[in-house]
């Protein structure tokens, strides 16, 4: 297991409730798991004690384990656990603070010792894989929503860390900047092989990308499973606030009107019901 979460428990410090309460959890390495859950749930605090930043930068009661790569990320400094887990955030501007694109990259680089050459390299393999290579003398406010949130991952992915956590990252984009980014996503999982913990409000993308959906409410692990699995739950999921995928609605809705004996996944399959109680209702 690249990550291993045992019974973490996190009260931030001056609030009186915990935020965690005895999450439990572990992602195989290049896996790709979504995170969804109402607001407030705690996923973003759970992101980010899987790099360390909680218990070493933010105050607090902190209870549990969390191992990443075999590292407790308690004897761990946030900047080594960084070189293992990249972590990604929502607001791209609020990550982004170099004069150009490829200093922004490299900035992440400056304090690990690397010769210059290998930095060379991968700030070319890094730009080039989120395709702003091209743009590389730019400066980074210039950019679309979408680039600099790719500036952003390229800016972790330099590191070459295992596993990448984006915690929202497209909440701020376009529907553009948000596919270009979400395309990314799916790439690097599938052909870089980096694991992946997405936090992501677009259901349809998990459902077709992600091995696995947890679903966080009040701090805790509501549910977890295939996507499949998990949202077929369309009455516990729609209770606390999470979307279903369309086509998911769809099916249930002719489920529940007798048209179906189980919900469908499959679009044509869908489709072909739907025709048929249309016929149906003709003739
Ligand atoms: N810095 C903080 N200090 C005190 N309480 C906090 C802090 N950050 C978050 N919380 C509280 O912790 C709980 C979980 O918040 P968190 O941001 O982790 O949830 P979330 O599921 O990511 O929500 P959202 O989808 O709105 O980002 C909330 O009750 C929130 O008010």
């Amino acid at each position: 297991m690249i990550i291993e979460v045992e019974n973490v428990s996190f009260r931030y410090a001056h609030s009186p409730e915990p935020s965690l309460r005895g999450i439990s959890m572990a992602v195989r390495k290049g896996e790709f798991v979504g995170i969804v859950g109402p607001s407030g749930s705690g996923k973003s605090t759970f992101c980010l004690t899987l790099n360390g930043i909680i218990p070493h930068s933010i105050k607090g009661e902190f209870r549990g384990n969390v191992y990443v790569d075999g590292l407790n990320t308690r004897e761990h400094s946030v900047a080594t656990l960084s070189t293992r887990v990249g972590l990604v955030l929502q607001n791209p501007d609020a990550q982004l603070f170099n004069m150009t694109v490829e200093d922004e990259v490299a900035f992440a680089l400056e304090n690990l010792g690397i010769e210059r050459e290998e930095m060379e390299r991968r700030i070319r393999w890094t730009l080039k894989l989120v395709g702003l290579w091209a743009k590389r003398h730019e400066f980074p406010p210039n950019l679309s929503g979408g680039e600099k949130q790719r500036l952003a991952i390229a800016s972790v992915l330099v590191m070459k860390p295992k596993v990448l956590v984006l915690d929202e990252p497209t909440a701020q984009l376009d529907p553009l900047g948000r596919k270009e980014v979400l395309s990314l996503i799916a790439l690097l999982n599938r052909e870089e092989k980096i694991t992946v913990i997405l936090v992501e409000h677009n259901t349809e993308y998990l459902l077709e990308y992600a091995d696995r959906i947890i679903v966080f409410d009040n701090g805790r692990i509501l549910m977890e499973g295939k996507p499949e699995e998990v949202f077929e739950n369309v009455e516990v999921l729609e209770n606390i606030g999470v979307r279903i995928p369309a086509r998911i609605k769809i099916s249930y809705e002719l489920k529940r009107m007798g048209l179906t004996d189980k919900i469908i996944f499959d679009r044509e399959r869908i489709v072909e019901v739907l025709r048929w109680a249309y016929q149906r209702r003709k003739s």
